[in-house]
């Protein structure tokens, strides 16, 4: 029999094990006598130490691997390897399965390796072909990857990965290994536990990484966090003045409009830097991320989307611009630093009002995990004390590698001021004292309960413990089309109706862990504590329906629904007021819905990821047929100088008492290319059509050249022949707009947004392209109808007929236009309601609001043949609104005055738009008024 080295070679094209821990895991797991528990760092090598054995042991291994994704990856790798892997999955056609099935119920089966979710496992039909292999005494090993998931305590719980137990028992004398790079003490011991491992051997590397320099800062006390930003990413990379710099780095951030923001500021302030996250298109993405590996951009500013398979050694720093979720994830996200082994930085940003939005969306996050597999109230707990440690980790006064070390269960390590604390533990000092506002709340809120007054019980209650039923998300849970709209208004209506009979006395303090902003106050008269938190759960809901696309944690949407709400409530003289300007919110995101809506989204979405796509394990049959192909040696991988302090040791103890773990670990992707499947589903998720994109990639540079595939944003805009009157401006670089502002003004009324066809696309829905245009077209003409029926809980015209369209017109609609409402009958108080709105001071317009009106305005110039390019419209439409919005607060009116004002000013210097050089002397407008611009040679 070849020797272990021959097979490494000969399997996988390794000339060596990457490191003394890969090579005892591979050899114990190859002697079979005991289980296995490897803790290593994503990228540290771990398929391999089931991968070899397989490939060395006479049966089958089976693999369990939580996402067909990740499957797919790993098929794909071992295919090319010529390795024979396969997966058995929902998706794969009758055909392949069939020959899959064949080959294992064959003599001596062709597969080594058969990948399998942990659904798929548990299904009754695999188990005659499971029971047959193990009566064969075909399956060697049974490998559980992503091991962390078993546990209720881990941020990737998957309550499916609890059936493994079960398996394991049917599996007496097959040896397990499990393999994960994220396991704090307490999941360690759930993985043992779970999955049943007997008399283990833990092979782990510890998590102290003495490159690392940690350090927090608070953000609320710095006069620019930009600029603050700005110094660090130069000091980090080196940038000072004729340095020559070296490496790049990742800013995290929780939005995407702050991966806009972060990156738009640092390229301005000279450090060239790009967004990348679920909005942009799969395409520009992968751009960014190619630029970024190639050194061509600096920085990436990410959700936490990026980073995972990305394998990069020279990552010079990882910034976390808002609070991670968890101390686990901040270790994983930091751990990206550093590679290389060379000094890196790990900085967080922190701010308290992130923590308040941070344990706004995991409470979210528990409600809807508890209504979905009903109350467990420890693995609840989990996402409050992982935050918490998160919180700890910037709030306490010691070392940040010593908290790190001890929530994973190692030694305290020698720190050798590798932490701001270490270094400097009086500067620490005064800046927690400095944020003493905060301080005092945390202490109340500690002796209550957690950190942060995280009241378990108010948690393990769920919805109810959040004060009331929350019945916006019920129709997300049934998901049927038959809930009732009239519930909804019922509720709120009697909410109010209860909540305004309360005399002044009766005004109930908030909970301490009311995420309200101004919780107690009692700005508005007779509107309650409870009345506003309602409405933030009205929001709440609204937004994640209207949002929906990014799945990591979904963190974006939710935690605008705070300041949405405080803006309203800020702006609000009265409660009645309040709540017609909450409404108005919740309409304009297309909340109160109809379930149909929910629904069509959610089975969108499951489309987005799985249906539609290519089948990924297409090669099955090739691989049966045993052409295998020529994949030659594999691409070796140079393993230097990777964690230098990566040292770890098999210690023969149950894996309850070990202490361990990674640097840098993570749920596992290899390899840093996506997969087509990713692609595809990024694909799914990217479609915006809506005027967003014109500001998801790049463009923050002047100079910078565009991609061209917007293009392709825009192929699925429904078409003209649907209306005629959607057709005044195909060919404009700006239909999409002209989409949503022909609904707008059309019989569907004005609610129609183009946001909403954008929800729509990231939402996954199922193909516009392939679905017959008009009936696209009708299909959200219906659904907006409905809609807006449904909002009108006041309205006696639900159900009558709609009047004869409005003249069309491509401009929006004022934005607090009464008149513009002429559908609805409103309730007079309402009525008025609005009409106070409409007097209110003008609402700061978004970055969204300011690119929609920008682009309004440039549209006629650009068919007016203004602009040589598309990409540069577009472009220009992203520089200005950048312009226009960045860090002041006015309203739509003055905001598209600002607009014309500039553009008459730009076309006043140049007859036509040649290149972006044109632009770089345009600023921002500095209070000049429209009619103080001269010179222009457009007719606007
Ligand atoms: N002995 C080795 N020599 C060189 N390269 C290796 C060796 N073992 C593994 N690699 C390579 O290291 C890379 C990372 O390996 P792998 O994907 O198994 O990491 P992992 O620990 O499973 O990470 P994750 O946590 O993401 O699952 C792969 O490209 C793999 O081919
Ligand atoms: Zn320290």
């Amino acid at each position: 029999m070849a020797s272990l080295q021959e097979c490494l070679k000969k399997h996988f094209g390794f000339d060596s094990f990457r490191s003394k821990l890969q090579e005892d895991v591979v050899k114990a797991v190859i002697k079979g006598d005991r289980d296995v528990f490897v803790c290593m760092p994503t990228g540290a090598g771990k398929s391999l130490c089931y991968q070899l054995p397989a490939m060395m042991s006479k049966g089958i291994t089976l693999v369990i691997s939580p996402l067909i994704a990740l499957i797919q990856d790993q098929v794909d790798h071992l295919r090319e390897l010529n390795i024979p892997a396969c997966s058995i999955n929902s998706k794969l056609p009758a055909g392949e399965r069939r020959m899959i099935f064949a080959d294992l119920e064959s003599q001596s089966p062709k597969l080594k390796l058969l990948y399998i979710t942990p659904e798929m496992v548990a299904s009754p039909s695999f188990q005659p072909c499971l029971t047959s292999l193990c009566s064969r005494q075909l399956l060697s090993l049974l490998a559980v990857d992503e091991a962390h998931c078993v546990s209720q305590w881990g941020h990737d719980f998957r309550p499916d990965y609890l059936k493994l137990g079960r398996l394991r028992k049917r599996l007496p004398g097959v040896a397990c290994v499990a393999l994960t790079a994220t396991a704090p003490q307490k999941v360690q011991k759930d993985i043992g536990d779970s999955l049943q491992l007997r008399s283990v051997l833990s092979y782990t590397t510890p998590v102290f990484r003495s490159n690392l320099y940690y350090d927090v800062i608070f953000r609320e006390p710095l006069e620019d966090p930009y600029a603050h930003l700005h110094v660090f990413v130069k000091q980090a990379l080196s940038l000072g003045a004729g340095a020559k710099g070296q490496g790049c780095g990742i800013v995290y951030c929780r939005t995407r409009d702050n991966c806009e923001t972060v990156a738009y500021q640092l390229t301005r302030l000279g450090v060239l830097s790009k967004a990348y996250h679920a909005g942009l298109k799969a395409g520009d993405r992968s751009e960014v991320q190619s630029d970024w590996m190639q050194g061509k951009v600096l920085v990436i500013v990410a959700t936490i989307s990026f980073g995972m398979g990305v394998d990069k050694a020279n990552v010079r720093f990882v910034a976390h611009w808002n609070l991670a979720k968890s101390l686990a994830s901040y270790y994983q996200e930091s751990g990206r630093a550093g590679r290389d082994g060379l000094p890196s930085s790990c900085r967080t940003y922190y701010s308290p009002k992130d923590k308040e939005q941070m344990a706004f969306l995991i409470r979210k996050e528990v409600a809807s995990k508890q209504k979905k597999r009903g109350a467990q109230k420890e693995a609840d707990k989990a996402g409050f004390t992982d935050f918490e440690a998160m919180v700890s980790f910037c709030e306490q006064e010691s070392c940040r590698h010593a908290t790190i070390s001890k929530f994973f269960g190692n030694a305290v390590p020698n720190c050798s001021k590798a932490c701001d604390y270490c270094r400097d533990p009086k500067a620490v000092r005064a800046q927690l004292e400095k944020g003493n506002h905060l301080s005092t709340r945390i202490a109340a809120a500690q002796s209550q309960g957690g950190a942060f007054g995280f009241d378990r019980d108010l948690y393990a209650g769920g919805r109810k413990g959040y004060g009331f039923e929350r019945h916006d998300e019920e129709g997300d849970e049934e998901g049927s089309g038959d809930e009732d709209p009239s519930l909804r208004k019922k509720e709120f209506g009697n909410l109010f109706k209860k909540q305004m009979n309360l005399s002044k006395e009766d005004f109930v303090l908030p909970d301490e862990d009311c995420l309200l902003r101004e919780a107690s106050s009692r700005k508005v008269p007779r509107l309650t504590v409870k009345a506003r938190e309602h409405c933030l759960s009205l929001l709440q809901g609204a937004l994640n329906d209207h949002q929906g696309a990014e799945k990591t944690f979904n963190g974006d949407v939710d935690s605008l629904a705070v300041d949405m709400e405080y803006e309203v409530f800020k702006s609000s003289k009265s409660s009645n007021l309040y709540k017609a300007g909450v409404l108005k919110k919740v309409r304009e995101l297309g909340g109160f819905t109809s379930a149909s809506h929910v629904y069509s989204l959610k089975r969108k979405r499951v489309g987005a990821g799985l249906r539609g796509s290519s089948d990924p394990f297409q090669t099955a049959r090739q691989l049966l047929q045993a052409s295998g192909g020529d994949a030659g040696p594999p691409a070796g991988t140079d393993g230097g100088g990777f964690y230098p302090d990566a040292s770890g040791g098999s210690r023969e103890l149950p894996v309850t008492e070990t202490a361990a773990r990674d640097p840098a670990g993570g749920p596992s992707q290899t390899g840093p290319a996506p997969s087509k499947k990713q692609q595809k589903i990024q694909e799914a998720a990217k479609t915006s059509r809506n005027i967003s994109l014109y500001f998801q990639k790049k463009a923050l540079v002047a100079g910078e050249t565009e991609d061209t595939g917007s293009a392709e944003t825009e192929r699925d805009i429904p078409p003209a022949e649907a209306d005629p009157g959607i057709n005044d401006n195909s060919g404009s670089p700006a239909e999409s707009v002209a989409v949503g502002s022909f609904s707008r003004t059309d019989e569907v009324g004005e609610d129609f947004r183009p946001e909403e066809l954008e929800q729509e696309q990231l939402g996954g829905k199922a193909d516009p392209d392939t679905e017959p245009r008009a009936e696209y077209v009708k299909t959200h003409l219906k659904m907006n109808r409905k809609h807006f029926q449904l909002n009108g809980w006041v309205s006696g015209a639900v159900g009558a007929d709609p009047p004869p369209p409005a003249k069309r017109s491509r401009e929006p609609p004022p934005p607090q236009d009464p008149g513009s409402r002429r559908r609805v009958t409103f309730n007079p108080q309402v009525q008025e309601s609005l009409l106070e709105v409409a007097n209110e001071p003008p609402k700061p317009a978004t970055l969204k609001e300011v690119a929609d009106i920008v682009v309004h305005c440039l549209d006629p110039l650009y068919k007016q043949g203004k602009f040589a390019t598309k990409e540069l419209f577009k472009s220009f439409a992203r520089h200005l609104s950048h312009l226009l919005a960045e860090g002041r607060s006015r309203g739509r009116g003055q905001v598209k005055a600002e607009a014309k004002a500039l553009i008459r000013k730009f076309f006043g210097g140049v007859k036509r738009c040649e290149s972006e050089a044109d632009w770089r002397l345009l600023r921002a407008p500095s209070g000049a008024s429209a009619s103080d611009e001269k010179g222009s040679n457009v007719a606007m």
